[in-house]
């Protein structure tokens, strides 16, 4: 007799949500967690999440709980979509009460402030877990279109093949999730956590009434900056031309629903830092992880002028137009891959 999959996912926005859709509807036994008891109690009577994903049906067998403990109880698969600025708290609270041999699944899209550390570093720091038991899943999979039922693909990575692999078969969900699977798990991290940062600088960049050909270049020079990095910090270049890479950078900075490109398009159409945070109801997490990320950049010596006017404009009262001249002033040089 096969014993069903257990899983708890942490998080009932967007993604947590969705994502704890696809391994309900793929066959697990699902509990989502969340913090606040009255859309924890309709997402588990009314199998709805109005607050993030009106209109969307969420499968029946799909459980909800504002206990971690409940949420965990024989979890094979724990899995991670909070904020990553808030993650290293919330795991200290939930950490007893996981499972021995459970995978820890990290969704999130941030770097740590203060720390610079990558999700995957803090789960494994926080819950004292081998890097084997930890897993990242990425990719362009902009919740919302995913919660529709639209098809969408992701990359699956752990340094461990064999975990890779179980994670890919429990989220497997044709024709609608297609997971694939990469041992590279810092390079599958950085380009999930950096595209964010690029989408910033294009949103700003539209926001000023800027064309394609600028989006373009942002995003090519962008994937340089993330490559740059990469290569610093040991990922795998590869990585960066798939989907946790170029398919992630590519959603991101083209699509209206994400909301760091939305963030800096009000940026650059002259709102205000204050205004567009209190316009922002979702985690964008590029707003602060653009500093971790530079902070990373500086300490590997790798140059990262886009990552650097993104903090300039968001947070040193750097204007968007001086942004633009800055990057463009830049002293002339060849096009080399990595360079
Ligand atoms: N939404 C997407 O399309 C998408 C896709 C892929 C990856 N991600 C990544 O997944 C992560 C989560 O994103 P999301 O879209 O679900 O965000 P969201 O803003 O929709 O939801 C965040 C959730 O975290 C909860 N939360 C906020 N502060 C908290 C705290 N202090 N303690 C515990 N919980 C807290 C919120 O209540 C909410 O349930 C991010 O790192 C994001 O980059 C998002
Ligand atoms: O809405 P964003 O900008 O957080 O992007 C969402 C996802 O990361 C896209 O893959």
């Amino acid at each position: 007799m096969t014993t069903m999959t257990k899983a708890a996912v942490f998080g009932t926005g967007s993604w947590g949500t969705t994502f704890a859709m696809i391994l309900a509807e793929a066959g697990n036994e699902t509990t989502l967690w969340g913090r606040r008891p009255e859309l924890v109690e309709a997402i588990d009577r009314t199998h709805t999440n109005l607050d993030y994903l009106p209109g969307v049906a969420l499968p029946a067998s799909l459980r909800a709980t504002t206990d971690p403990a409940e949420a965990l109880r024989g979890a094979d698969f724990v899995v991670l979509a909070v904020p990553s600025q808030t993650l290293r708290a919330n795991l200290a609270a939930w950490r007893e009460h996981i499972p021995p041999d459970a995978v820890l699944v990290s969704l999130m899209k941030g770097i740590e402030l203060g720390t610079t550390k990558r999700m995957s570093e803090v789960i494994r720091e926080v819950a004292n877990v081998p890097e084997e038991r930890v897993a990242v899943v990425s990719g362009p999979n902009l919740a919302k279109e995913i919660a529709q039922r639209q098809p969408a693909a992701a990359v699956v990575a752990c340094t461990d093949e064999a975990v890779a692999e179980r994670l890919q078969k429990a989220c497997h969900l044709p024709p609608w999730f297609r997971p694939y699977t990469n041992h590279d798990v810092v390079g599958v991290e950085l380009g999930g956590a950096v595209k964010n940062v690029i989408a910033l600088a294009v949103g700003v960049s539209a926001g000023m009434g800027m064309g394609d050909n600028v989006g373009a270049m942002l995003m090519t020079r962008g994937l340089a900056e993330i490559s740059r990095l990469g290569a610093a910090l040991g990922a795998d270049p590869h990585t960066f031309a798939g989907l946790a890479g170029m398919g992630d950078l590519v959603a991101t900075c083209t699509s209206p629903l994400s909301r760091n490109r939305t963030f800096g398009e009000r940026l650059g159409r002259g709102m205000t830092l204050e205004e567009v945070v209190a316009a922002t109801k979702q985690t964008a997490e590029g707003v602060k992880s653009c500093e971790s990320v530079l902070e990373l950049a500086r300490k590997h010596d790798v140059e990262m002028p886009i990552t650097e006017v993104v903090v300039g404009v968001v947070h040193d009262g750097m204007s968007p137009s001086e942004a633009g001249m800055l990057l463009m002033s830049r002293s002339p040089k060849p096009e080399r891959y990595g360079v």
